[in-house]
């Protein structure tokens, strides 16, 4: 048997920005909760040996149901206040296992992660031990401070990261254990984790898609129907923008 492959689903998040009264990924896109295609992207992926869903404190009995008809649900597992947080809940689950094991962190918010991105970062994984996925940026993206620009980094070096984020499980571990031990410890993303506290592991940066959004704000869910469905939502207002 290969060496191990352990998709990690970040379902810990409340959801605040989207304002939909429950946690986002149980919101239904095209039909089934945006946690569903994020667990069964990873679960058709022949890649994939199991799942872990980390879920958000009182929402684990729906996540469960969500999860269990995937053959690759191996845990639903409670998640903690921050997406670090959760990230190391799901550490903890992994503990013991080699760490050769490769892993991927994936936002459960991003529904529409394909194949080819998840081919993308395992196939990386053979040669890099830290791999994120980015989508180059449209927009120029300037450091603000007090109102006022710091730097404005050239655009054609900017990249947007999505996940799903993979690593060798004893690299993201390591990081994670001198990152706890750092007061100071604020992340948004476990690459950063690696970044900051392992500086000379190379990331690999793979390309991601601009399918493979984020659903944050209520107008990601506008779009995150119209790419499942083809059909918009009806009754927001932004929907006659949308063929
Ligand atoms: N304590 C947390 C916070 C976030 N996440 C997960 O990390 C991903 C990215 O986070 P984000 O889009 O910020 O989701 P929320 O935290 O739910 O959103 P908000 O910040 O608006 O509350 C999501 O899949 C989210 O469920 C997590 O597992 N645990
Ligand atoms: C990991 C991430 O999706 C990369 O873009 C992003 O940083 C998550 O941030 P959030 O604040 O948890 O939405």
């Amino acid at each position: 048997m290969g060496t191990r492959t352990v998709a990690v689903v970040l379902a810990g998040g409340v959801g605040a920005r989207m304002g939909a009264g429950r946690p986002k990924q149980l919101v239904e896109v095209g039909g089934r909760p945006i946690l569903a295609h994020a667990v069964g992207a990873f679960d058709a992926h022949p890649g994939v040996g199991e799942v872990v869903v980390v879920m958000a404190a009182g929402h684990l009995r729906a996540a469960a149901a969500i999860a269990a008809p995937f053959r690759k649900t191996a845990a639903v597992i409670e998640g903690g206040d921050t997406r670090t947080a959760s990230t190391v809940a799901a550490l903890r689950a992994l503990d013991g296992r080699p760490d050769d094991t490769r892993v991927l962190f994936h936002d459960a918010a991003r529904p529409f992660v394909d194949a080819p991105v998840i081919d993308r970062v395992l196939d990386a994984l053979d040669a890099h031990d830290a791999v994120a996925v980015g989508v180059p940026s449209s927009d120029t993206i300037v450091v603000v401070e007090d109102g006022l620009i710091a730097s404005m980094p050239p655009r054609e070096t900017m990249s947007r990261f999505q996940t799903p984020q993979g690593f060798r499980l004893g690299t993201i571990r390591k990081a994670y254990e001198l990152a706890l031990a750092d007061p100071e410890l604020r992340a948004t993303d476990d690459c950063g984790i690696v970044h900051r506290y392992l500086p000379d592991v190379p990331i690999r940066v793979v390309a991601g898609s601009e399918r493979n959004l984020k659903v944050t704000q209520p107008l990601d869910a506008v779009v995150a129907e119209h790419l499942a469905t083809g059909h918009p939502t009806t009754g927001h207002p932004t929907t006659g923008d949308i063929p």
